[in-house]
């Protein structure tokens, strides 16, 4: 029982278990005798932190951590938010999925479901539960994983990643949360080979069994936790939008690629618009990278259109789609459903044959504002940014790819080359710019500083669904808190006030559940049933 509690992330204090407590769990003898209060864990691990030289050392510092006591690590986070995402989630987490088998020491509390071993599914589902009251899950099968491919088994730190920042962001209660990997395989050669690697060693199972393991994996999960709200993560791009429509109308699911990136990416453009003192209707969008997030995007930010008064017609008319083989034509049979809808008709264009890369599409279109969700890093070159800065005197530029390797550009290139005029915003977080004496700060259009607030909004109000009207109603929430006073303003607030403004978010949508009659239970106050729902890392 002693050791048991020790060896219990949930229940452990470590040197802060007071005598009395060590009398009654049988703890005499098992602790150095100095009685510890967490302020002073928390300064002590935090001095320790600073001394590891990498952010990969420091990141294995906190997950062991981590392992040992949740609620010392979710202090320690909440207190250096800023600090840690970078280290505890992108672009670090990067580093430990490409070397999950080599380091790995602990599961982290995980869920591992094998497509070899369907009929553990439910089994393995309770195991990792273990009687807790599971009120979150983050999924991932790992073929998208960021923009570094497929991961396979190794992928699971997405997820354990993300619900790290759902908890210290937001305050959703660490223990009714699962991480989950569906370990379908991998076509990554370079983990098939490696006699370290973890998972299961074939090829990728995908058409009917596939479909019927993550429905297995989907109905159970929905079984087992009545209050579940699941998150699909880093899907591969033929799978992601698929599986979001096939259980939106059923469960209470959500994808972070498409929504979560749509939401934080609307909110930026709102923001910018904010600074620049324009219309959205005036604007041209081209998108750089058309698959699962940028389609995601494209659809919010067009929604944003309609609902600021234009037909779906009217609205599709202001975006440009560009990917492999250029601006996306209405006549390619390669598009997948997501493009389809904005792909353009050859008619519009003089020499629509020219039309195959970047460059082409820019300066045929003269977008005002550019999204790079491509993978493909320095896309964004000097060239095409000075070209696309002649026609807009704000070009709104977003290099959203992560990890920092495949960023699409720089946020210093992108001021420095338009003079200090391009509002911009990355995907992961970068260091202020001083051009001609202005410091600009720069905004991180991430999904994590969106899925918290949404999540805990979705948790807290019990949802029976996320809808529409309750993702736009957080991209809104989001905006409203931009601070254009100032010259060099950023179009998203800073990742500083996470906590603040996830809890704005929650209560909006809280709200807007309220309001369409979507809460399982009657709430009246999204405020007070925000506040209750949060958890506290404290003893
Ligand atoms: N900032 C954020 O919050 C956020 C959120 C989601 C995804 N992302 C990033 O966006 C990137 C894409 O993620 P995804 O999930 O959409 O992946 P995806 O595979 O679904 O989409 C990538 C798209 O880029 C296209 N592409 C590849 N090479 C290209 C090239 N040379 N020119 C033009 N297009 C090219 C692919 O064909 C595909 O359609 C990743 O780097 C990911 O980290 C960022
Ligand atoms: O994980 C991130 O940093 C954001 C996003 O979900 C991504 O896939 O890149
Ligand atoms: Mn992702």
């Amino acid at each position: 029982m002693s050791l048991s509690i020790l060896n219990n992330p949930f229940k452990n204090k470590g040197t802060a278990f007071t005598p009395d407590e060590r009398h009654e769990l049988g703890l005499e003898g098992l602790l150095p005798p100095h009685v510890q209060s967490l302020d002073e864990q928390v300064a002590q691990t935090f001095a320790q932190y600073q001394t590891k030289p990498t952010n990969l050392d420091k990141r294995q510092f906190l997950m062991a951590i981590f392992d040992e006591n949740r609620v010392l690590f979710y202090k320690l986070f909440s207190e250096h938010v800023a600090d840690f995402m970078p280290v505890v989630y992108d672009p670090t987490i990067a580093d430990t999925i490409e070397n999950y088998s080599k380091l790995f020491v602990d599961p982290q509390d995980a869920t591992f479901l094998s497509i070899d071993r369907p009929e553990d599914m439910t089994t393995a589902l309770k195991n990792a539960a273990d009687g807790r009251n599971i009120r979150l899950i983050v999924v991932t099968d790992a073929e998208g994983i960021l923009g570094i491919g497929d991961w396979g088994t190794d992928g699971v730190d997405i997820a354990v990643g993300k619900l790290m920042v759902y908890t210290a962001a937001a305050g959703i209660d660490p223990a009714q949360v699962l991480p989950v990997v569906l370990d379908v395989g991998t076509n990554n050669q370079h983990l098939l080979d490696s006699p370290l690697y973890l998972g299961n060693r074939h090829k990728r199972v995908t058409g009917e069994r596939y479909d019927q393991f993550v429905d297995q994996f989907v109905t159970t999960a929905e079984e087992l936790f009545p209050d579940l709200y699941l998150h699909f993560e880093d899907f591969g791009r033929d799978h992601a939008a698929a599986l979001l429509n096939r259980y939106q109308d059923r469960y209470t699911v959500f994808n972070d690629d498409i929504q979560g990136t749509g939401i934080i990416t609307l909110a930026a453009v709102l923001g910018a618009l904010k600074i620049s003192k324009q219309s959205l209707a005036d604007q041209r969008y081209v998108c750089f990278g058309a698959g699962t997030a940028g389609a995601g995007i494209a659809k919010r930010v067009c929604d944003e259109y309609v609902q600021q008064g234009m037909s779906v017609a009217e609205a599709k008319a202001h975006f440009y789609m560009v990917d492999k083989q250029g601006l996306l034509f209405d006549d390619d049979p390669t598009l997948t459903p997501e493009q389809k809808p904005f792909a353009r008709s050859r008619d519009e264009f003089d020499q629509p044959e020219k039309l195959t890369n970047l460059a082409a599409v820019v300066a045929a279109v003269h977008p005002t504002i550019l999204v790079g969700t491509s993978t493909q890093p320095g896309t964004f070159t000097e060239a095409i940014v000075k070209d696309m800065a002649a026609h807009t005197d704000r070009p709104i530029i977003m290099p959203l790819s992560n990890p920092t390797k495949l960023a699409e550009a720089t946020a210093e290139d992108l001021l420095t080359w338009t003079n200090g005029r391009a509002l911009v915003a990355t995907g992961i977080p970068a260091q202020d710019v001083t051009v001609n004496g202005v410091t600009y700060q720069i905004g991180q259009a991430n999904n994590a500083l969106v899925y918290p607030g949404l999540g805990l909004g979705v948790i807290a109000a019990n949802a029976t669904t996320l809808n529409d009207d309750m993702i736009s109603a957080a991209a809104h929430s989001l905006g409203g808190l931009v601070d254009t006073s100032k010259p060099g303003a950023a179009i998203l607030p800073p990742v500083t006030q996470l906590s603040q403004f996830s809890n704005t978010i929650a209560e909006a949508v809280v709200q807007r559940a309220i309001d369409q009659g979507l809460t399982k239970t009657p709430i009246t106050d999204a405020k007070k049933t925000v506040a209750y729902t949060k958890w506290v890392p404290k003893y």
